[in-house]
Order: structure tokens, then sequence, then C-alpha cells
């Protein structure tokens, strides 16, 4: 049994780089995910993510950096990395005839401990005779996540979790997240569904063209790179003026727009506090304005002004340059 020490990352790579056929794909990325964590890598297509997790997994075999998982190297010792980590297959990856009790059957190692009761906290407990093909997407993705776990691996890599799932099952699977990271399980979630990064994630990793562009946490993510909220609201018929030109003089606030009655403040977050203070201020809680809103930039608005500002230059340009 490998020792991470009391402190160590379960994951810590330094300088990663892969290059197929002579493309660099991951040039040079740093990813630390600390024990315990659920940790969300994201980007556009084609960034890195899938080739940064196989090396990670002992599956491919880099041409540079320093990789420790769970207190092993992935590139001496694959094998041993494989046997710790808990991985969740693609949707084609079992046959429809098999049996959800036959597919935990299988991939049970010497480790798995007594199925059953991973079975019924994932909702399957009265599906095991059921076959594969049979399952819906929700369970479908609850079986994997059941054969992932089903060796009690410390860390779990998750690929699209919810891909195809109704917001239900998608809510269910999320549940089923949390419950892990409350059991103290570090998951690694490569995904393209920026809510469910924002749901579940402690911290998300952005990469682009194979390099990490900015991590943190969601809300950091949002403030640095979400842009701007709004606080919108309508005044009273007839306000005067100088009501609005004191909106504009408010802390965080940016810009005031107004359209007869229609108020729109944009601004820092700050903005949104101190709106609310002056509304009351001035009309007291029956001077809340009815339509009251605030419009606040999600993940989603992070990772487009992320993906989309100027590239900097690869490490092989930097290269070319000196
Ligand atoms: N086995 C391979 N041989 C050659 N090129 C590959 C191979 N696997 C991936 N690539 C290329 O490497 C680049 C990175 O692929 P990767 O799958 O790691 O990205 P990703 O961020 O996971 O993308 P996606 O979000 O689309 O799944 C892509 O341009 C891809 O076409």
């Amino acid at each position: 049994m490998p020792n991470t020490a009391a402190g160590e990352p379960a994951i810590h790579v330094e300088g990663l780089r892969k290059a197929y056929s002579g493309r660099t794909v991951v040039d040079g990325v740093d990813l630390r995910v600390d024990a315990g964590q659920v940790v969300g890598l994201v980007g556009a297509n084609g960034a890195g993510k899938t080739t940064t997790v196989e090396c990670l997994q002992g599956l491919r075999r880099p041409d540079a950096g320093r990789l420790r998982v769970l207190g092993e190297d992935p590139v001496r010792h694959p094998e041993r990395v494989r046997a710790l980590v808990g991985s969740q297959l693609q949707d084609s990856g079992l046959p429809d005839r098999l049996r959800v009790e036959e597919a935990v059957r299988l991939f049970a190692g010497p480790q798995a401990g007594d199925p059953g009761p991973l079975l019924e906290t994932f909702g399957l407990g009265h599906r095991r005779r059921l076959a594969f093909g049979t399952l819906s997407g929700g369970e479908r993705q609850r079986l994997f996540l059941v054969l992932a776990l089903l060796n009690r691996p410390r860390l779990v890599v998750l690929d699209e979790l919810t891909q195809g799932l109704d917001p239900a099952a998608r809510r269910d699977v999320w549940r089923s997240v949390a419950r892990l990271r409350d059991g103290g399980t570090t998951v690694l979630l490569v995904t393209h569904e920026l809510e469910d990064a924002q749901a579940l994630c402690d911290r998300v990793v952005v990469m682009r063209d194979g390099r990490v562009v900015d991590s943190g946490t969601p809300a950091d993510l949002v403030a640095r790179h979400g842009g701007e909220v709004t606080v919108r609201f309508s005044l009273p018929p007839g306000r005067p003026a100088a009501d609005v030109d004191d909106l504009g003089r408010l802390p965080g606030v940016t810009r005031v727009e107004r359209r007869g009655d229609a108020v729109a403040l944009h601004g820092r977050r700050p903005a949104i506090a101190h709106a609310g203070a002056w509304l009351v201020a001035r009309g007291g809680e029956a001077g809340v304005p009815f339509d009251l809103a605030v419009d606040q930039p999600d993940l989603e608005a992070a990772l487009i002004a992320l993906l989309d500002a100027p590239a900097p230059p690869s490490a092989h340009d930097r290269q070319e340059v000196a």
C-alpha cells in the first residue's frame, strides 16, 4: 500500500508534456489536487484534458514532467496507479446483455467490499438483475460510478459525468458525487458541463491549447473573468433625475442606464449591496421595487472570457523567439 505523507497532494504534476506525432498537445501542465477535494478540469475541445488524465492514470507515457498520484509515479509504476485509481467507463464500455450484478462481479478486485451497500447508495439495489442495455441513461451513469468506486479507491477520475442526463438524473449524480467527497474520496472531474463544475468542484482548472490558463474556486474564476454584474429595477414613476445621478456614484457602480422608469446598474459585485442599501434608505422596505433583479456572471461567462482572450505564446514559440 503506497503511503501519501500527511499533507501530500493526491495528484501533483509539474511540467507535464505530451506530443502526438511531433504535435505538442500538453505543453508544460502543472496540476495539484489536494486529498479530499473535487477538482474540475475544463477547457475547449482538444485542450489536452483527456491526455493529461490518461498520463496521470498511467494509460499514456508523457514525454516530460514529474507526476505523483497517491504517492506513486504513474510513469515508472503505471500498474500500481491503475490499481489505486477508480475510473469511470464511457457509455460503450459494457455489453448490453451484461447484468448489473455480473458487471459488478467482473470489476471487483481483491480490495472490493460488499457491493450491496454501494448499489443501494446509488439507487441500483433493485436493478441488479437487469441487463445493462435496459438501464436508463441516469442508471448507466450511476452504474459506472459504482464500478469506479467498487475497489474503494482514494481517487476517482470522472470524465463527462452527466453527459446526456436529464436534469433530475443529473442532480441525482451530483448528490452521489457530493456523498463521495463527504466520505473523503478525491475526485478529478473532466467536463464540459460547467453547471457540474460550479455545483461540485472545490477548484476548477482551465486548460487551453495544452496549458493551464487559470485555476481557482468557481467563485474566484467568476470574479476574475466573469465580467460585470447588473442590478435591474424600476423607479416609482416621476422619480427625479438627480436620484439616478446618485446611483452612478455608488461604490462599485461603473455605468447606469435608464429607459423610462427602468434602471440598470452595471458594475462590480459590491454594487449589488450598495444598490440594495440605497433603495432601502430611499423608500424603506416598501420602497424596494417589486421587479428588483440581479444578473450575475457564471462560470460559463468566465470560461468564455478566458478562452476568448488572446493566447499567450506557447513554450515552443518562446524557444523560437529566444
Ligand atoms: N492518440 C492520439 N493520437 C494523435 N492525436 C491525438 C490522440 N489523442 C488525442 N489527440 C489529439 O490531441 C489533442 C488533445 O486531445 P485530448 O483528447 O487530450 O483533448 P481534450 O481536452 O480532452 O478534448 P475534448 O474536450 O474534445 O475531449 C487533440 O487535438 C486530439 O485530436
